[in-house]
């Protein structure tokens, strides 16, 4: 049987994240319109071009089954990594990387203290996100936050416009008190 990628019901939980990126014409950086395994998101190139990506995800229940030599996956931050060709070449050795296989290896990973090196090269061996229904905060059954996209446009937002009020403040007040001085 094939893996469950979850209902559509799921999907409506994400509507306001949409109609907010539809409104401000900021791509939502993963859509999850289709349950499928593979969903095309929008990106840019760098170049201020709009390009067509995919993300594939996996079930954890995947990613436990390549746990040997021939075929290891590791989750990081909720990334799925095939380290099968790295696995001599990782210069904290092979075993490290087979006590992980096949689990999350976040925290170990992180404990090590990787360099920027490190961390760049994680991108080689990218082969897919852990599938949202997989993800912790989908383990009680409830909708995940709309997404982080989503929580960032607000931040942009709000940060920007309390600290301008704030300084508004400032200076009637500063005015106020030199006049009257
Ligand atoms: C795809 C995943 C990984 C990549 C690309 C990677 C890459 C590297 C690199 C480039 C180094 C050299 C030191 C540095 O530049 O930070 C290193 C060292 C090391 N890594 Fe990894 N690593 C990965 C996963 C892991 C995991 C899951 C563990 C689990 C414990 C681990 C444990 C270590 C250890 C113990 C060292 C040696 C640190 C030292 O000698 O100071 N690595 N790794």
């Amino acid at each position: 049987m094939g893996p469950d990628y979850g209902s559509r019901g799921e999907l409506s939980a994400r509507s306001t994240c949409r109609k907010l990126a539809a409104a401000t014409g900021i791509a939502v950086e993963k859509r999850y319109l289709r349950p499928m395994a593979t969903v095309e998101a929008s990106g840019s190139d760098g170049k201020g071009r709009g390009v067509e990506t995919s993300v594939t995800y996996y079930r954890l229940e995947e990613v436990a089954k390549r746990n040997s030599p021939k075929e290891i996956w590791l989750v990081i931050h909720g990334r799925v990594y095939d380290v099968t060709g790295f696995l001599n070449e990782h210069p904290g050795g092979e075993e490290v990387l087979l006590e992980q296989a096949g689990g999350d290896a976040t925290e170990s990973f992180e404990d090590v203290g990787h360099s920027s090196d490190a961390r760049e090269m994680l991108k080689q061996y990218y082969i897919g996100d852990v599938h949202p229904n997989d993800l912790e905060y989908r383990s009680d059954g409830e909708d995940p936050p709309k997404n982080n996209t989503c929580k960032s446009y607000w931040s942009y937002w709000i940060f920007p416009i309390v600290g301008a009020l704030l300084l508004g403040f400032l200076y009637r007040y500063y005015m106020a008190e030199s006049k009257s001085s």
